[in-house]
């Protein structure tokens, strides 16, 4: 038996303006996948479901509809049709839950880039990191019923990813700032990704779109220049925010007291709960969690809230 342990962190998808086509990745949290390679097939999936760490007993055991064990079984028919890789054993998969469901932080997304970078280690490397992102994303469409890679992409390679097309799959690696950090913070509370989905409007003016799309360039400059003060002011979102900001107790709150606390720009992390917020250095991001933090407290829900300070994770998913 040869067992693989892979480690995929929490990503934050959208970044404000870059709805669906802008997202990156944090150091930690993250999932891990442990699987364990049997050279004999025991049952009719080459994939089971052996334990799930961390999720209350909240998510599927079925192989297929799990995206840590979906992609795998992706992974294997890919080698199976392209790679000439029939593959004839079996792998007993385990799951360590580390990241809260339906959180805003990518968390089944994290699920399958730790399941499928432990997989490819375990069957030699056959694939890249590229051709691994392919599955990842498909694991999104089984998680919340459609297949955006802005969380799915950055699990897989770190960095800011930016998804210039879909089809076919054009994705740009953009390295962070060496000053950039994330104040990502996570109310108890669950906000399920397909739901926030369903709140957006299916068609918006010329006049939104051509604010957003003018904040998405900006934002993408000064990504690429370490212009932190342009970082800031492109961190505007007027599409998605607005509709999503409604689901979060205490969203506008918050905002304003990561702003006040020094922090560059702050929107929601992904589709909600969280909200995450950038500075330009720890000691203010840290200062930007406390007042997040204290933000939540206050409001009529009381809410308590996680708060994780990271700069960008620049590997993406890897091997423990
Ligand atoms: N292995 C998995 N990890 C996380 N969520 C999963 C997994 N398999 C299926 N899901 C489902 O994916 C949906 C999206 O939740 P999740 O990805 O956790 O939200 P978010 O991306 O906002 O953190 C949830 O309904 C969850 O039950
Ligand atoms: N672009 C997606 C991002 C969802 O992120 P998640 O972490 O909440 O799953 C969207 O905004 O729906």
């Amino acid at each position: 038996m040869k067992t693989v342990t892979g480690f995929a962190s929490a990503t934050i998808g959208n970044v404000a303006c870059g709805f669906d086509v802008l997202g990156f990745a944090i150091k930690e949290p993250g999932d891990e996948v442990i699987l364990t390679l049997h050279e004999e097939s025991s049952s009719e999936s080459p994939v089971s479901i052996k334990t799930i760490h961390g999720d209350g007993g909240a998510l599927p055991r079925d192989p297929k509809k799990n995206t840590s064990s979906f992609v795998v079984l992706k992974f294997l028919e890919y080698l199976r049709n392209h790679k000439g890789i029939d593959f004839q054993g079996h792998i007993d998969l385990e799951l360590k839950k580390n990241l809260p469901l339906s959180s805003g932080m990518g968390s089944s997304a994290a699920s399958a880039a730790a399941a499928l970078i432990a997989a490819n280690e375990l069957l030699g490397g056959p694939c890249t990191k590229m051709e691994l992102v392919h599955f990842a994303i498909e694991g999104e469409r089984v998680a919340c019923g459609s297949a955006h890679a802005d969380n799915a992409a950055p699990a897989m390679l770190g960095n800011f990813i930016l998804i210039r097309s879909y089809n076919p799959l054009d994705l740009i690696t953009i390295p962070p700032p060496d000053q950039l950090y994330c104040t990502l913070a996570h109310p108890h509370i669950e906000l399920r990704t397909a739901y926030a989905r369903s709140v957006l409007p299916r068609s918006i003016s010329l006049k939104t779109a051509t604010e957003q799309w003018g904040n998405v360039g900006a934002l993408i400059s000064g990504l690429l220049t370490s212009d932190y003060e342009l970082i800031g002011r492109a961190l505007v979102d007027v599409i998605a925010e607005p509709k999503r900001a409604t689901l979060i107790p205490g969203f506008y709150q918050v905002k304003e007291a990561a702003l006040g606390a020094g922090a560059l720009g702050c929107s929601i992390a992904g589709s909600g709960p969280s909200i995450f917020a950038f500075s330009s250095s720890a000691a203010t991001a840290e200062k930007a969690g406390t007042a997040m933090r204290n933000a939540f407290l206050d409001i009529d829900e009381h809410l308590e809230a996680d708060i994780w300070v990271s700069p960008v994770c620049r590997e993406g998913a890897r091997i423990l």
